[in-house]
């Protein structure tokens, strides 16, 4: 089993070019089966959530072929073969070829996703839609059995605000007959990312990065070249790095816009942080104001980054407190960062997290992947050696993480 050394106490610095978008990828890569041609996504990230999924896209025929940042996905020949088990567990996002398959031959049959374990995460929203558009849905032995001869555009009004199920729902009315309205959409940045990629197939696509979205379908979809939006949850993290370390490191490749959130609560607590075009410099400071965060669909605070900034919380100078309100159990991480000598409580939703707790490294293991991130937030942080296990979590979601972190100056080795 492998694990991720860090000895902290190095300031960061210096600069850092952020990936791609895993959320982004993990959606864009299954839109790209919807044309019988070649699309090629540039400067996908190479993370294991990314590599699983073009191996779920070879196993049906379409031939995947990377080079250097860029995937091409060639779905001409692609096959509609049931997949109710294997690599689709193994992450969230399988959920996609719902929408993509059914868009494509009108029927699939994907077993039931895998991803975080942050408490119940349903997908009845995306049956909801699939439902209005025309498909039988079943779910029988851990599968999702859809068909759909026909799909014909809806009007379809999401009970909860979702990411999955707005980008499912826009996947197979992309291809349905008709106009589709999707209301109470999420808004997230990917979303639009998704929406571009598949305006740029064929589909009318108005609406996205609204809560209203709009999808006029269109039956031949063709490849084309798209580049995929930079990783706001990973430039964050490195954010919150830079942070907790009092570091000063020049983050590259973002959309200040979709930062904002972050650099709000980053200010607020006093870390200071300028803005350019597509650069955020932050320097961290020797002493922090407590925060109160609440997890909230975009614009609000993403839940991704509510963990790694449980971690920094520990350096203010008096209690803070963080809600998840998208999640009930995504607290997996407070138990190993008191391990390492945080003082933090749950209370339902909240985390209380006492400040001005000095760190000491020790055995801890990730749980999931932001929870991997803020034990390495944690890490960077503490005296002596803090030791991750769970490193698949990570890998999942973090390109290159200790070549990035060393070439911040960090203390950071894998080992067996
Ligand atoms: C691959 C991917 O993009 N993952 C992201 C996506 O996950 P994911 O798309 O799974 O998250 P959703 O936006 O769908 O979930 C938001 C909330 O809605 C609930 N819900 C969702 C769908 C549904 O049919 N029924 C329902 O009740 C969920 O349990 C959760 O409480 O958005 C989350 C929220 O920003 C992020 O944490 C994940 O990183
Ligand atoms: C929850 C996350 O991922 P997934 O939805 O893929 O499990 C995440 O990226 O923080």
């Amino acid at each position: 089993m492998e694990k991720l050394l860090i000895k902290g106490g190095r300031r960061l610095q210096g600069e850092i070019q952020v990936s791609g978008a895993k959320n982004s990828a993990v959606a864009l890569i299954p839109a790209t089966i919807l044309a019988e041609s070649t699309t090629v996504i540039e400067n996908l990230p190479r993370i294991r959530d990314v590599e699983v999924y073009e191996e779920i896209l070879r196993s049906l025929g379409a031939r995947v072929e990377r080079n250097r940042g860029d995937l091409s996905v060639d779905a001409t020949d692609l096959t509609n073969i049931p997949l109710p088990n294997g690599k689709v567990k193994r992450l969230r996002a399988s959920y996609y070829l719902m929408g993509a398959l059914l868009g494509r031959f009108g029927e699939a049959v994907i077993g039931l996703p895998g991803g975080c374990n942050l408490g119940p995460r349903p997908i009845d929203q995306h049956i909801k839609g699939f439902e209005a558009l025309g498909a039988r849905v079943e779910h029988r032995d851990g599968a999702i059995h859809l068909l759909a001869p026909v799909l014909t555009g809806a009007r379809i009004y999401l009970d909860v605000v979702s990411v999955g199920a707005t980008i499912n729902i826009m996947l197979a009315a992309s291809k349905a007959k008709g106009t589709t309205v999707i209301e109470n959409a999420a808004k997230e940045p990917e979303i639009i990312d998704v929406a571009t990629l598949l305006n740029s197939m064929g589909a009318r696509i108005k609406g996205a990065g609204t809560d209203v979205i709009r999808v006029r379908g269109f039956r031949e979809m063709t490849g084309c070249r798209h580049s995929i939006i930079p990783d706001r949850i990973e430039a964050g993290t490195y954010m919150v790095a830079a942070a907790a370390t009092a570091g000063e490191v020049l983050v590259k490749n973002v959309i200040p816009k979709h930062m904002e959130p972050v650099t709000a609560k980053l200010r607020e607590m006093g870390v200071h942080v300028e803005e350019a075009d597509e650069t955020l410099l932050v320097t961290g400071a020797d002493s922090y104001q407590p925060l109160h965060i609440k997890t909230l669909p975009y614009p609000g605070f993403p839940t991704d980054l509510q963990q790694p900034f449980t971690s920094l919380l520990t350096r203010a100078k008096g209690t803070s407190m963080v809600t998840d309100n998208i999640y009930s159990s995504r607290f997996k991480h407070v138990d190993e960062l008191c391990r390492l000598g945080a003082q933090i409580r749950v209370e339902g939703r909240t985390a209380v997290i006492k400040g001005r707790t000095p760190l000491v490294g020790s055995e801890v293991q990730a749980s999931d992947l932001r929870a991997g991130a803020a034990l390495v937030v944690a890490g960077l942080m503490a005296e002596d050696i803090t030791e991750i296990a769970g490193l698949e979590h990570i890998d999942r979601g973090y390109e290159n993480l200790e070549e990035k972190l060393r070439h911040l100056g960090a203390e950071v080795w894998r080992e067996e």
